[in-house]
């Protein structure tokens, strides 16, 4: 059997053997004597510790997972706070960014604008077919707040997979990792001579709606029990693409949903802190999004159920939103602007564009400010002191990813609230000490999508869903905001430590499996007469779990 596992050189397609199987435990004798699974496990911690930086950390996982896999999800799950900023954000972002010169072997497939016509073959060559279940997809038009990587993109679509994996038991045969090249409008990246993408800059919308009809097509063909996420597609073919095939394929968008939903279920404790301190009702919330693209749109529509849950009406819920793209506030007397920035649009503001973000604030004076704009430090100190001057506990969220990117840092965002910030941030950032409280540390909430897609896909999965409801999704995020125990909710924390990301992609899938049933999208009908209980028993124990 032949398979396309392999990135292009120039014209030529390489085809490959199946990628090696790892090889089954050596016979008596080829090892050293006192060699021991659990020894061995604290051996390649410690090896994995001695790297100095992030991306050599990085190549080291890589390399172990294709070697040991059992050892990788084994590592991962008992040390998740550590190894998740090296495999996902920010090192992820780091090693896409130089995927062409760190690449080293197949690990999921690329699918050419050249294969148009031929898709169908491609994907049925892949080695375990049967077993498909979930597929991460991107065109790499988007990396994070990285831009445009082209096939490069490969990388996250693998660190995804990898947390469907450890954070909700996934079994690794049934993960289809997928880079579709449609060319790279990068310049750096068409001279790169190690670049490992077709070279040539994006083709047009028609040519690539033709490309993904017949992709999405040969998917279902090919793979009739497989779930879709689409990931990092730049913002206008997010929206396209979710509308268009939405009710056609069980299929997200992470950006535009699974980051909503991560982000409603941070903001409802979140509100609930900010209320209690203010007296004011939840309804008075005013949220400010610094950012209008897939992910700024994406949460602004899913945090519309916040308000419309606390018995708001849509127009009611929707003026308690406010936008801020590149040109500054979003409003219909601005002129021509996207489709999708449209209905977040104020119409009740008339006067002259305000594009200072200080002067935004003073004019909305939110309760919250959220940034989805991928501008370091938009949030200056300047900004973190006036939402602390009209908030005793102000909601400040910046999501950009990578943590170069980020609109602030927890450490100023402490610092210039006096410790007041309810804080989530795209990726981690370490704890600070309380400056007003000796001996009382402040802990980051992590608003990332991971808290959600393992477990949204997970329940989608067990339920055999034939499409992703709206419900579904709001159902992950209320299953996550629900999931705080006790002690975290004393210490304030906004999303459950990472370390019981198995429990809460548990809490979640059985959200996502009893939304799916009342929306009757699912096919897996026996479940249906499950209690709760069981029904958490049921998805618990079908999670796969590493044999070391
Ligand atoms: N935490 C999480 O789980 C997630 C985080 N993200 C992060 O969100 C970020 C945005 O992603 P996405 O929405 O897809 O990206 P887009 O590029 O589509 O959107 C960026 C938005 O920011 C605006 N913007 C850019 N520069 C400025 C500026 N100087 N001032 C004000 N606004 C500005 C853009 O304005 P304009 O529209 O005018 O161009 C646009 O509306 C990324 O960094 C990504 O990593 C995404 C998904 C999940
Ligand atoms: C987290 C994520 O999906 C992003 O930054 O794009
Ligand atoms: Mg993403």
């Amino acid at each position: 059997m032949t398979i396309v596992l392999t990135p292009y050189w120039k014209d030529g397609v390489q085809k490959l053997k199946m990628a090696p199987q790892p090889p089954p435990k050596p016979a008596h004798g080829l090892t050293p004597p006192a060699l021991d699974d659990n020894v061995h496990a604290i051996r390649t911690l410690t090896q994995f510790r001695s790297k100095t930086s992030g991306l050599e950390k990085y190549i080291f996982l890589s390399m172990l997972k294709h070697e040991n896999e059992e050892m990788f999800y084994k590592l991962c799950l008992e040390n998740m706070a550590e190894f998740t900023p090296i495999i996902y954000t920010p090192t992820v972002g780091e090693a896409c960014q130089k995927w062409s010169q760190i690449y080293r072997r197949p690990e999921g497939m690329y699918i050419s604008i050249k294969d148009k016509g031929k898709i169908l073959p491609i994907l049925k060559s892949w080695p375990k077919l049967d077993d498909a279940r979930i597929s991460v997809v991107t065109d790499g038009s988007r990396i994070l707040g990285l831009g445009d990587l082209g096939v490069n993109g490969m990388g996250i679509s693998i660190g995804k997979l990898s947390l469907y994996i450890a954070g909700a038991g996934i079994r690794p045969g049934s993960t289809v990792p997928i880079c579709l090249d449609l060319g790279t409008n990068t310049q750096k990246y068409l001279e790169d001579p190690l670049y490992l993408g077709a070279r040539h800059n994006r083709v047009p919308e028609r040519e690539m709606t033709e490309f993904m009809d017949e992709f999405m097509n040969a998917m279902a063909v090919t793979y009739p029990k497989l779930l879709i996420q689409f990931e990092d597609f730049s913002t206008d073919n997010a929206f396209r693409y979710l509308e268009r095939y939405r009710n056609k394929y069980p299929l997200f968008n992470d950006d535009i949903q699974g980051t909503g939903a991560v982000v409603l279920s941070g903001f409802l404790n979140a509100a609930k802190l900010s209320s209690e301190a203010s007296g004011q009702p939840l309804t008075s919330q005013r949220i400010l999004f610094f950012g209008a693209g897939s992910a700024g749109v994406g949460v602004a529509m899913q945090l519309m159920s916040f308000f419309t849950l606390q018995g708001l009406s849509e127009q009611e819920a929707r003026e308690r939103i406010w936008l801020v793209d590149s040109q500054g506030l979003v409003f219909d007397a601005r002129g021509k602007m996207a489709e999708h920035k449209k209905y977040f649009s104020r119409k009740d503001y008339n006067g002259s564009p305000i594009t200072d973000l200080l002067d935004i604030i003073e004019y909305v004076k939110p309760t919250a400010l959220l940034g989805l704009s991928t501008t370091a430090n938009a949030f200056h100190s300047g900004v973190l002191q006036a939402m602390a001057s009209l908030n005793p506990r102000p909601i400040i969220f910046p999501l950009s990813n990578p943590v170069h990117l980020s609109e602030c840092s927890f450490s100023d965002a402490v610092k210039h609230t006096n410790g007041t910030v309810l804080f989530a941030s795209g990726s981690p950032f370490p704890e600070q000490r309380d400056p007003t409280t000796p001996n009382k540390t402040l802990y980051p909430g992590q608003g990332n999508n991971m808290y959600i897609f393992p477990g949204l896909g997970l329940g989608a999965i067990i339920a055999k869903v034939e499409r992703v409801t709206d419900s579904m999704v709001e159902a992950s995020s209320l299953g996550l905001a629900h999931s705080l125990t006790e002690d975290e909710r004393k210490a304030d924390l906004l999303y459950p430590r990472v370390e019981r990301i198995r429990d809460i992609s548990a809490i979640v899938a059985k959200e996502v499996i009893r939304a799916a049933q009342k929306a009757k999208v699912d096919r897996a009908t026996q479940l249906r007469t499950m209690s709760d209980s069981q029904l958490v028993a049921l998805i618990k124990g079908k999670m796969w779990n590493p044999s070391v």
